[in-house]
């Protein structure tokens, strides 16, 4: 089954993050997802969470962690990783996003093999814990100007030759509709490479009904790959919060 996830952290500014949450339990979504692992109550998140069982989506290893490609010693990343696998169990998150930083300039085979390098040395941890790491392609057109990891053919070619079912692309729809297009055939093809999705409609990166993507088609499409996993809504509202939330609601059940 695909579930909808809320990234709680564009919304409701001024809330806490545990006021965020409630809110969009609230408006009907039982799950929800957040950025950087640091600077948050996990404890006060783990409890309510537990309490009311909403899940966590996903979230992101803790900067600078979080930016795979920088970390040249091994031994300190996989000493980071696992004390970070203890703050995932906390949340109950099963998912984790790693993202690759900027193109230093070298050859992409240089910094492509130290991404690899680093995401076999976690895989074995990941697994034991039944973790999907999830590396995230961006757009370095409009929001991530000189990022590495631009283009989904190399976020899957990576992920092939890491070989690891705990190592996955974070697809999402709204950067890759920028970069190049042709979302559904990527995502048929490239399903079982995929552990998570992020969306939100392009150009603006508002709410879904706005744009030039059909989300309706998308995610039925995705349905019928037989993914079993979460729909992570990534977006800036243009209505107020409440509202925005319980129309891309109906929107996306049909409502
Ligand atoms: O930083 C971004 O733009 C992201 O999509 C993070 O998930």
């Amino acid at each position: 089954m695909v579930e909808i996830s809320v990234c709680f952290e564009p919304l409701f500014n001024g809330k806490t993050d545990l006021e965020k949450i409630q809110s969009i339990h609230r408006l009907g979504y039982n799950a929800v997802e957040f950025w950087d692992l640091s600077g948050k109550d996990l404890k006060g998140i783990a409890d309510y969470c537990q309490k009311t069982g909403i899940k966590i989506g996903i979230c992101t290893l803790q900067d600078p962690w979080g930016n795979i490609r920088l970390h040249t010693d091994t031994n300190i990343y996989l000493q980071h990783f696992s004390e970070s696998l203890e703050l995932l169990k906390l949340i109950g998150s099963k998912r984790v996003i790693v993202l690759t930083g900027e193109n230093d300039g070298q050859s992409i085979e240089i910094q492509k093999n130290q991404i690899i390098k680093n995401l076999k040395a976690i895989s074995s941890l990941a697994e034991k814990a039944g973790i999907v790491v999830c590396l995230e392609v961006l757009n370095s057109k409009v929001d991530h100007k000189g990022y590495f990891l631009d283009s989904s053919v190399l976020g899957f070619d990576i992920i092939r030759q890491v070989n690891s079912p705990s190592i996955k692309v974070l697809y999402d729809i709204y950067h890759m509709q920028i970069m190049e297009g042709n979302i559904i055939s990527t995502i048929q093809e490239n399903i079982e490479l995929i552990g998570h999705f992020h969306s939100a409609g392009v150009p603006g990166r508002h709410e879904h009904f706005y744009g030039e993507l059909d989300y309706r088609n998308i995610f039925l499409a995705i349905q019928e790959t037989g993914y079993d996993g979460f729909f992570g809504l990534e977006y800036w509202p243009t209505l107020s919060d409440e509202k925005s939330l319980e129309k891309v609601r109906e929107y996306f059940l049909d409502e």
